[in-house]
């Protein structure tokens, strides 16, 4: 069900009633447009979100048999904190996503230890920008605040963040309700995916997209939908 805002935000509602029932749809969908890219341009292109949502769409989509020895995973944020800890995205993404089919997928983490985040995101910079640009799937979620990928609202560098026009692939944030420092893909690289999936569950995430369509308070959320090159796919479960 397509809903147009009234300034363009564009967006498409994908409701579930079982949180199983969406990941196994969303998995689908990725599934095609990698397999779609891989078709089109011998390869695809996925950057993942990471948090506490995922977990059941990964385990769908580890297990659905496409060309992963030709697809990319890399992450749409990550906090900066060794892979072996609990609040590692990369970590989540091994332990969930590459593994049974998408074992064969080659994974491009965004954290590795430097001096400084600024360090790190300059090394990824270089590193990422060899990756087949655009991306073909990027599956972004968000917070009740109406943050996504690492754009809190109180991040310092907010506008640089959110920049549509940015040559940048990675940012370093400092926020303080983020809990730790952050890499991030720049808004500029999330909106010229071929396929912008954002991954809600709950109805307090919701009530916060609703608000966040609306009048008021621009959200970094609504920051994407506005930029975003084609209508983004909302995918929700109660
Ligand atoms: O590193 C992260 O936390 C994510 O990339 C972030 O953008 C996440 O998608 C939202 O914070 C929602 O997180 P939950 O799924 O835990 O609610």
């Amino acid at each position: 069900m397509a809903r147009e805002q009234l300034n363009g935000a564009a967006y498409n509602w994908h409701a579930f009633a079982e949180r199983q029932d969406l990941a196994a749809a969303l998995a689908g969908h990725v599934a095609g447009r990698l397999t779609n890219a891989i078709a089109e341009r011998g390869t695809g292109l996925l950057a993942v979100s990471g948090g506490t949502t995922p977990a059941k769409f990964f385990a769908s989509l580890s297990s659905i048999p496409i060309a992963w020895n030709k697809v990319t995973v890399t992450l749409v944020d990550e906090r900066c904190v060794p892979a072996a800890s609990a609040r590692s995205n990369a970590g989540l993404v091994a332990a969930n996503l590459l593994q049974n089919a998408a074992a064969a997928a080659r994974f491009v983490p965004l954290y590795q230890e430097a001096a400084s985040i600024e360090d790190t995101s300059e090394t990824d910079s270089r590193m990422l920008r060899s990756l087949p640009w655009p991306l073909d799937v990027v599956v972004l979620g968000m917070g009740t605040d109406g943050h996504t990928a690492s754009f809190f609202p109180d991040a310092d560098n907010l506008e640089k963040l959110l920049d549509a026009s940015s040559e940048m692939v990675v940012l370093p944030v400092n926020a303080t309700s983020a809990g730790e420092p952050r890499l991030t893909l720049s808004l500029a690289r999330i909106v010229e995916a071929g396929f912008v999936a954002l991954h809600i569950e709950g109805e307090d995430k919701r009530k916060a997209f609703e608000s966040a369509m609306g009048a008021g308070t621009r959200k970094p959320i609504r920051a994407v939908l506005d930029a975003a090159e084609r209508p983004v796919e909302v995918f929700w479960a109660p």
